[in-house]
């Protein structure tokens, strides 16, 4: 039988644990990221996101609990030899150029001379520094540098690559770039875990998320169905007798209720899923009411991240029989 692609886990971690000394940052933590996924790992400062990318690519040792990347462990170099690592700060070799940095990350990765050559400028390219191989990376900017590291991380054609905060040092349209370079990824069936703090770019190029906090995870799933829990749409009609309010009762709850100075009026509804939208739409119509206009209210990636993890971030009450909050 062949297994889709898409249900084949790229990470499964299970119940996993680091402690620094007598301070457990990584709690029980329990992932699964499908093959293909852009998966956006979120929380705030001190949350374990770092240690976790680091257990995941075999540079930290978990203090328990089970991981599986690619199907194997990271300590294997044939599984490594699969991975790309953005790190958040990478640590350049700044007296190189551009093309020796690049041939040089190629050699560690294990790749031959020839495909060396071949994919260098390919990559340059690819992260917009397109003759620029010849420069040292000490005069470089610190955007050029980051998409310098975005290249090593692409160099040896990864079927999973760790970005952390890729575009913190970019303008707009280096956000615009990565952005891009992402979504190529994905169309390639690279699988692309991002560790980020700018959740509007989570929320446009992510297609599931998982929030953490104290080493946790709160919530994980498809972005629709995360941001989707909560949605709210505003339906603006001509009256709202008491008729037209069993129908949008039978949705779900009547949130308000508002006369609007035209002589309509506006009401929230709390519906399920954004599925209901079309069939609340056709059974108002249906009825006879005059439709002035159906909004669906999102909430932002950054509010339920509020909500989830506190708005003092890391400070926020641990859950029960938490040990001391982690501080970053
Ligand atoms: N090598 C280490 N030794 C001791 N404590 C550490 C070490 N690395 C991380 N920590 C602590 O572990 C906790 C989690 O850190 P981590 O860097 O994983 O968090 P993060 O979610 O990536 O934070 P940020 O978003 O600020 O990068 C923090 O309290 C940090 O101080």
């Amino acid at each position: 039988m062949t297994v889709p692609l898409a249900s084949t886990p790229v990470i499964v971690t299970h119940d996993l644990r680091k402690s620094y000394g007598p301070k457990e940052v990584v709690r029980g933590l329990n992932l699964r990221v499908g093959r293909g996924e852009v998966f956006g790992f979120l929380g705030p400062n001190g949350a374990g996101k770092s240690t976790t990318v680091k257990m995941l690519l075999g540079l930290v040792r978990p203090t328990s609990g089970q991981l599986q990347v690619l199907g194997g462990s990271p300590d294997n170099p044939a599984v490594r030899a699969r991975l790309g690592f953005l790190p958040e700060q990478f640590r350049f070799q700044t007296w190189m150029t551009g093309d020796e940095f690049l041939t040089f990350h190629g050699q560690l990765a294990g790749l031959r001379s020839a495909e060396i050559r071949a994919r260098v400028p390919q990559v340059l390219e690819r992260v917009g520094l397109a003759g620029r191989g010849g420069e040292r990376l000490e005069g470089y900017s610190k955007g050029m540098l980051q998409r310098a590291g975005l290249a090593s991380a692409l160099l040896a054609r990864p079927e999973l690559v760790f970005l952390d905060e890729p575009t913190s040092a970019l303008d707009p349209i280096g956000r615009i770039e990565v952005r891009r370079i992402i979504e190529d990824l994905r169309g390639e069936g690279v699988s692309v875990f991002l560790n980020s703090h700018l959740l509007a770019e989570v929320e446009q190029v992510c297609d599931h998320v998982a929030f953490v906090r104290q080493g946790q995870v709160l919530r994980q799933g498809r972005l629709s169905e995360v941001m989707g829990g909560d949605l709210r749409v505003r339906v603006e009609l001509d009256t709202a007798p008491p008729a037209t309010l069993n129908i949008l009762r039978s949705f779900g709850p009547i949130l308000s209720q508002q006369a609007q100075p035209a002589g309509t009026v506006t009401l929230e509804v709390g519906l399920n899923s954004e599925s209901q939208v079309p069939e609340l739409a056709r059974r108002l119509l249906d009825s006879g009411a005059q439709l002035y206009a159906l909004t669906p209210l999102r909430p932002e990636l950054e509010d339920i991240f509020l909500e989830l993890v506190g708005q003092s971030g890391e400070a926020a009450p641990a859950p029960t029989n938490a040990p001391e909050a982690a501080h970053a």
